[in-house]
């Protein structure tokens, strides 16, 4: 007897379960969505992905892969990626170390492709750490132009600054620890006619040198009070936090005053950014690997960090107030592209 057509919304019935022991309230969340548990059990079939530094010779292809003892296989669609079978560490590698590649992911490229950065935009990154989109960022900016990094964990963001100089990529970025749902500081702009006026005026000291990793005096204060507090995260109303600008980024010998002076939306329409990336924080349920993880971690706190129906309603919140603030803070004309790392991403230009 030949067996029964079956309607496409039933035929997920027949996949394989997953092999992994996904929690019944965690595979009724799939199902609402429309994700094939199968897939969390895949990890292992996935390739990694690592980027080549641009401007790197085509025989520091060769090399690597004989130190890695892998091919590398070009990314036809995504400039300077390669894949790697899933089992290759690149950490010890020496060309990790010397700042020849990095490992990101494709879906991570993409969004930045989707950006489409231009040498001389002014970039907003608006969840910046642990900081690959930021590298990539860095990189397709070229020489002129300005990026800024924003992020609401200080030692999360330090991570980027780590990043940035490793890769020789920070001179024309800036940090700010800042709440990015309310940041509010647009880029150095050229067409901010009167800047001439805030330049080179010696101020006690409000005068922006060349960037040095020794704190001041009052910068330790301040880490104090927090670390007292016990929160690694600003409360929303602090002032945005300065942790690094580079050589070229516009702002030695600029007044701090000027630079850290918040905006209004009317500014932003005309000295606003001309691309922004809210690489929003999420539920990292897309993430396969990242549920993988669970398996350790204990499937209970799969329940509490992702599952929970108030920290889901709480990320939403967020991710909508990050999204609006991106968008107040792009200039007429710009782009903005929305991700999380369910691979969601959203252009949209104003
Ligand atoms: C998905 S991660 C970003 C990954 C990053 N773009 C990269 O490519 O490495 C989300 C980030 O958002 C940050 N975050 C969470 N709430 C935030 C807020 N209110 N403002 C700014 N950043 C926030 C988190 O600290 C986290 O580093």
């Amino acid at each position: 007897m030949d067996s029964p057509e079956i309607p496409p919304s039933d035929r997920r019935e027949e996949r394989p379960p997953a092999s992994l022991p996904l929690p019944a309230a965690f595979l009724e969340f799939l199902g609402e969505n429309g994700l094939d548990p199968a897939l969390y059990s895949k990890a292992d079939t996935i390739p990694r992905y690592i980027r080549l530094k641009p401007g790197m010779e085509s025989s520091v292809v060769t090399e690597i892969e004989s130190e890695l003892k892998c091919d590398l296989m070009r990314v036809s669609w995504l400039p300077d990626f390669y894949a790697i079978p899933p089992e290759i560490q690149i950490a010890g590698s020496k060309a990790y170390q010397q700042g020849k590649i990095y490992g990101i992911d494709a879906a991570s490229g993409a969004a930045i492709l989707a950006l489409d950065v231009q040498s001389g935009d002014h970039v907003l990154d608006l969840c910046a750490a642990p900081g690959a989109k930021l590298c990539m960022l860095a990189d397709m900016l070229g020489s002129s132009g300005s990026l800024t990094g924003v992020d609401v964990a200080k030692h999360r963001l330090a991570a980027c600054r780590t990043m940035l100089q490793k890769y020789s990529l920070g001179d024309r970025s800036r940090l700010f620890v800042a709440d990015g749902t309310s940041f509010s500081i647009l880029p150095v702009n050229s067409n901010l006619g009167s800047m001439e006026a805030f330049v080179g005026i010696e101020d006690n000291g409000s005068i922006f040198s060349e960037w040095t990793s020794k704190r001041s005096w009052k910068d330790r204060q301040k880490s104090k009070k927090a670390k007292a507090a016990g929160s690694p995260h600003l409360p929303s109303t602090s002032e945005p936090e300065l942790i690094y600008y580079g050589k070229d980024s516009g702002l030695v010998g600029l007044q701090k005053r000027y630079v850290l002076h918040p905006s209004t939306d009317a500014a932003a329409c005309t000295s606003g950014y001309d691309k922004v990336l809210v690489d929003a924080e999420c539920t990292h349920d897309g993430s396969i690997k990242h549920i993988q993880k669970f398996e350790f971690w204990g499937w209970k706190t799969l329940d509490r960090r992702v599952l929970n129906v108030e920290r889901t309603g709480n990320l939403l919140h967020l991710q909508l107030g990050l999204l609006t603030n991106g968008f107040k803070l792009l200039k007429t004309g710009g782009s903005l592209v929305y991700s999380t790392c369910r691979c969601v991403s959203l252009h949209m230009q104003i």
